[in-house]
């Protein structure tokens, strides 16, 4: 006989407030995204991401010193260990470009020496050192993991070049033109912070039990792989092939409901009415269709759009216009999500960092439902 729960039981932590945050603020109701009380896309219209990450670990937009300051740390920090390349070579080259990503993360905290002194796995300081050391890092994994299943060298990083294009040189040894790299710029302004996400509340996770923050990220990169979460996005371009072009897009989408399949790139666990990052995505999405002349991409985006609302009544997420995005750009597939991980990077630090500042260990009940007190046969 089972006990049944007598207390509240939320389900996936829906709808709990699970702590404060100060980083930014997820707003169905005017469906709005502030980052430090910025909207988001007024930081996509205006800022480099640099910036953002600045305005996210620090509570402020950067003076012209201090993004000078920032850009000169990561752009110093980008080179690749040869120790890291190795780890990447040893990896099948059908192994998932995730798994590629979270393996490195994990491999550049076994590499921090400063892990090793009293006190270093908490200390602010070192934890915002190695936040831009991530970043700086996270490009260069990200393309080479793309480079590697094509059968290529790894390009080496530009310290002329900010954040944005020397990420693109590096997937692909030349900086496309603007139009190409403001959309890129857009995508991870856009993706670089959500509250308490899937990942972010991972990081978290890990972060309260004080442990440090290349485990958060290890973890929380696992976390965001998932199809329901940022894989979404590389799960989108996947329908997208299956559904070939706009006139098969109806079809194809009465099957997938029928089947009870969820369409990826749609939905969100706290947007009712669309997601906010939509517009200013889908405005960079537009661009990329001008530029490439793809407006067969448009047309397939476009109707599976209105026949998925029609349906269900439920929006795209950021996912479903940064998918055929990147595609446009030329990336793989399967590196879609590892490129969120190269903005939302900035996100998961800046919590671990909150989290640890006003530390309580994160460990809710659970209601038990298996059998009752039974004697163990003897
Ligand atoms: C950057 C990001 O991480 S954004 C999220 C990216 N993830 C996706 O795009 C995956 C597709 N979307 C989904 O699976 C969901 O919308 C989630 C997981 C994001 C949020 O879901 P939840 O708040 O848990 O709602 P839940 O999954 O229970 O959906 C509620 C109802 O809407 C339906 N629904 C929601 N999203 C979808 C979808 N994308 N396709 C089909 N049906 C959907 C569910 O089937 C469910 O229907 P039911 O009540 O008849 O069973
Ligand atoms: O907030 C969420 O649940 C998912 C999301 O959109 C994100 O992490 O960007």
């Amino acid at each position: 006989m089972t006990d049944s729960p007598t207390v509240e039981v939320h389900r996936g932590l829906a709808g709990v407030v699970a702590d404060t945050t100060a980083i930014s603020k997820v707003d169905p109701e005017s469906n709005s995204l502030l980052y430090r009380g910025y909207p988001v896309q007024d930081l996509a219209a205006t800022q480099p991401f640099e910036a953002v990450a600045h305005l996210l670990w620090h509570g402020e937009l950067p003076t012209p010193a201090e993004l000078a300051a920032l850009e000169a740390q990561e752009r110093a920090l980008r080179p690749m260990d040869e120790r890291t390349r190795r780890v990447i070579d040893d990896l099948p080259l059908d192994t998932h470009p995730m798994d590629v990503v979270r393996t490195a993360v994990s491999q550049l905290g076994g590499l921090d020496a400063t892990l090793l002194r009293d006190g270093g796995v908490l200390d602010p300081e070192l934890n915002r050192g190695r936040a831009v050391h991530l970043l700086a890092q996270l490009p260069g994994i990200v393309a080479y993991g793309q480079r590697r299943r094509r059968g290529l060298e790894p390009v080496a990083p530009r310290d002329d070049l900010d954040y944005a294009r020397n990420f693109l040189w590096q997937t692909f040894g030349e900086v496309p033109d603007d139009v190409v790299v403001d959309a890129f710029r857009t995508s991870l302004v856009l993706y670089a912070e959500h509250s308490f996400n899937a990942s972010t509340f991972t990081a978290r996770v890990v972060a309260s039990t004080l442990s440090d923050v290349y485990s958060a990220v290890t973890a929380a990169v696992g976390a965001l792989k998932g199809p329901l979460h940022g894989g979404a996005n590389e799960a989108v371009m996947h329908a997208f092939a299956e559904i070939g072009s706009a006139d098969r897009a109806e079809a194809w989408l009465d099957e997938a409901l029928a089947a009870k399949r969820k369409v990826m790139g749609f939905g969100h666990r706290v947007y009712r009415h669309g997601d906010s990052r939509v517009p200013a995505m889908k405005a960079a999405l537009d661009a990329l269709v001008a530029h490439y002349d793809r407006p067969d991409l448009a047309a397939l985006y476009d109707t599976l759009e209105s026949a998925f609302v029609a349906r269900k009544g439920i929006y795209p997420n950021l996912d479903y216009p940064a998918g055929p995005a990147y595609h446009l750009m030329g990336f793989d597939t399967e590196t879609f999500t590892p490129i969120f991980v190269a903005a939302r990077v900035v996100g998961w630090t800046a919590h671990v960092a909150e989290q640890q500042a006003a530390n309580s260990l994160i460990r809710p009940l659970s209601a038990y439902t298996g059998p009752a007190r039974r004697d163990v046969p003897r």
